[in-house]
């Protein structure tokens, strides 16, 4: 399997020219994230306060940005003009979904919590899946079966490599986030970090992910092993980042440079402008139109985290509680977020091979 039978629409129309193009972005930033780690290997790990950097960049840089062209994309996957009903959609699956969650999170902040990293485990995943299909042309990647553990394991990196390597900085985290609507709550979540947990943790996931490799091996064509090495290299690699990187350095990282930067790129690949641009190699091209497609919302969502600033119990105070209720935002923002990403999804053909 090619990217070219993924793609019933998109992928269809955007040339092989652009999708390489568009792996190269992603394996060229995946790769910062080596670095990343070659550094907290070679000079230990930075100061606190500097770990939260990539995950305050996010608010500008990729991050928030990347959900913010939820309103242009399935017109634009089906070759249809943006309508105010197509618009409307979008804004109503915003506001409901958004405003539900938001709710749970005043209500239930632990079972919020928990929701979280299930939802960012799903989603990251769907989107690694998507990335490996459309830019590696992963071919050991046929069955629904098979995509469904990629997605599993995929999402599971960034959401349980860091569960086991740093339980203490991954509890504080989730003190922090439970902890502007409720303090003292997030203590229902301590079994989650004991050592027996961790242990199934290592040896479940770690039987996925030694699964995954071996079926992935087995089903390469002999000759067409690199997008499986290339699938290797990449989990084996993100085993290795967040095994050694502190969480909230290596998820803002990886936030940025990993999940959002490849779905922009995603986004890039169903806009026929910044296809043609991607094609020809005119990167700044098809950055200003995604930078003028995102700019509007990407405002809007601002507005959306700054009410919810305003509606927390306890006013944020340390750099955690401000990063925190910045987490917070961006859970509310990402259920709606993955209905669209789902949605796209189903016109890739990703889930009905
Ligand atoms: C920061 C951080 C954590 C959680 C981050 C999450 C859950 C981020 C989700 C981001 C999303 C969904 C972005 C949208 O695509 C953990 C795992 C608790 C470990 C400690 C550091
Ligand atoms: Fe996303």
């Amino acid at each position: 399997m090619t990217g070219d039978t993924i793609g019933r629409r998109a992928d269809v129309r955007a040339s092989t020219e652009s999708r390489s193009r568009a792996a190269r972005l992603a394996l060229g930033f995946g790769s910062l994230l080596a670095v990343a780690a070659a550094a907290t290997i070679a000079f230990g790990s930075p100061p606190l306060v500097s770990q939260y950097v990539p995950l305050a960049l996010s608010v500008v840089v990729l991050g928030l940005p990347h959900g913010a062209v939820d309103h242009l994309v399935l017109p634009r996957v089906r070759g249809d003009p943006v309508t105010p009903r197509s618009l409307a959609f979008v804004g109503v699956l915003y506001l409901l979904l958004g405003s539900a969650y938001a709710l749970v999170w005043f209500l239930a902040p632990v079972a919020a919590f928990v929701l979280f990293i299930l939802v960012t485990l799903v989603h990251w995943g769907q989107g690694d899946v998507y990335a490996l299909l459309a830019f590696v042309g992963a071919d050991h990647l046929e069955t629904r079966a098979s995509r469904l553990l990629a997605l599993l394991v995929r999402g599971g990196l960034p959401m349980l490599v860091p569960l086991v390597a740093f339980p203490g900085q991954y509890a504080f985290v989730a003190e922090t986030l439970v902890g502007v609507f409720d303090p003292g709550a997030a203590t229902a979540l301590e079994p989650l970090f004991e050592p027996t947990v961790r242990a199934a943790v290592t040896i479940g996931f770690g039987s996925l992910i030694a699964l995954s490799l071996l079926l992935g091996s087995r089903r390469t064509s002999p000759g067409e092993r690199w997008p499986w090495l290339v699938d290797a290299a990449e989990t084996l690699g993100l085993v290795g980042y967040f095994a050694t990187v502190p969480p909230i350095l290596a998820i803002g990282l990886y936030f940025c440079f990993w999940h959002s930067l490849r779905h922009v790129l995603r986004t890039m690949l169903v806009d026929p402008v910044a296809s043609a641009a991607l094609e020809r190699g005119a990167i700044r091209t098809a950055v200003y139109r995604f930078a003028r497609d995102a700019a509007p919302l990407t405002l809007a969502a601002l507005a959306v985290l700054v009410g919810i600033w305003v509606s927390v119990p306890r006013t944020p105070a340390t750099v955690a509680d401000i990063i925190a209720v910045y987490l917070v935002g961006i859970a509310v923002l990402t259920l709606p977020h993955v209905v669209v990403v789902t949605l796209l999804d189903r016109e890739d053909g990703i889930w009905s091979p």
